[in-house]
């Protein structure tokens, strides 16, 4: 691996946290590469990593891996492009919500190496949950690279393909729903007359510890909230609250909806 270059296509918000990622993690700018739409990213990119941005068709030639970055809704222009400068056995990773390995198949030379990846921005601070999944065509060496590349930059997990569109709506979604639970835990603490900045100090410092014991304790999370959970005391006046609002049954609802969404993304280039 130590040889290997990497282009990252699409430096937005994954491919940047990617590219940040390896960098801290030991990876020699000079072994990365990346493309970006707008010559005024490029060159900011450029200016904090040290990294060179190439064209798509430099990409497709110079690099080892090439891992797909751009939203789903732009894949079609980008594949239009590698369809005929992807060199025989140049290995594809996508990182695109919802786009099956076969949709890179159908498009890029045949027997082309494609492994899908579902990752999330925690990548950025090493602690990324990425799930991977081989197409037609990867081999156990093509998750090994995959997984060796990922595991520099959080915790990596092999999943069958048909489970990515959950994948997506639990890891993928997952941190957005930790940050939206977050900022309304913040405005409660604003309600009860707090200083913005110390209900922000307690709520932070609180989600920390509590995502280091779901870690580290090897507890379940029931117990874990159970020991919080004194009898006649204030968290289950709280916890009342949350059943009452029906708060368990929103989160199903609302896991289930970026499930649906990441298979319509999908369907869009059937
Ligand atoms: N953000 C997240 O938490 C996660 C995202 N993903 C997946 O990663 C992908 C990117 O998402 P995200 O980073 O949020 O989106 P962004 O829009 O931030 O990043 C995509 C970037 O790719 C650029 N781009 C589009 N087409 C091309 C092209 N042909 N060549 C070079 N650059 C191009 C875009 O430019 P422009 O700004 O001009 O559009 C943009 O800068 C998506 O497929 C998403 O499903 C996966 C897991 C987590
Ligand atoms: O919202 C999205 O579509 C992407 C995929 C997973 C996280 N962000």
């Amino acid at each position: 691996m130590a040889m290997t270059t990497i282009a990252v296509l699409g430096a937005g918000k994954i491919g940047e946290a990617l590219l940040s990622g390896l960098l801290s993690a030991g990876r020699r700018p000079e072994d990365l590469l990346f493309t970006e739409r707008y010559a005024q990213r490029a060159a900011e990119l450029t200016e904090r990593y040290g990294v060179r941005a190439v064209d798509t068709a430099t990409a497709a030639t110079d690099a080892d891996v090439l891992v797909v970055a751009v939203k789903p809704q732009d894949i079609e222009v980008l594949l239009d492009t590698l369809a005929t400068a992807v060199t025989p056995g140049t290995l594809v990773v996508s990182l695109a919500a919802g786009l099956p390995t076969a949709l890179y198949e159908r498009r890029l030379p045949a027997g082309t190496p494609v492994v899908r990846v579902m990752p999330n921005t925690p990548m950025l601070v090493g602690e990324a949950m990425s799930a991977i999944s081989a197409g037609t065509h990867a081999g156990p060496e093509h998750l090994a690279v995959v997984e060796d590349l990922l595991s520099a930059v959080g915790k990596v997990v092999r999943v069958p393909e048909r489970q990515q569109d959950a994948v997506t709506a639990l890891s993928g979604s997952g941190p957005a729903y930790f940050f939206f639970l977050v900022e309304a835990m913040i405005d409660a603490g604003i309600l009860l007359g707090l200083p913005r900045d110390v209900a922000t100090q307690l709520i932070i410092q609180s989600a920390v510890g509590a995502a280091v014991m779901l870690r580290d304790s090897g507890e379940h999370p029931v117990a874990l909230r159970e020991a919080v959970t004194s009898p006649g005391g204030t968290t289950i006046a709280a916890v009342r609250e949350l059943e009452n609002h029906r708060v368990r049954a929103a989160l199903l609802s609302a896991i289930e909806a970026a499930a649906l969404r990441s298979a319509e993304l999908g369907r869009a280039h059937d």
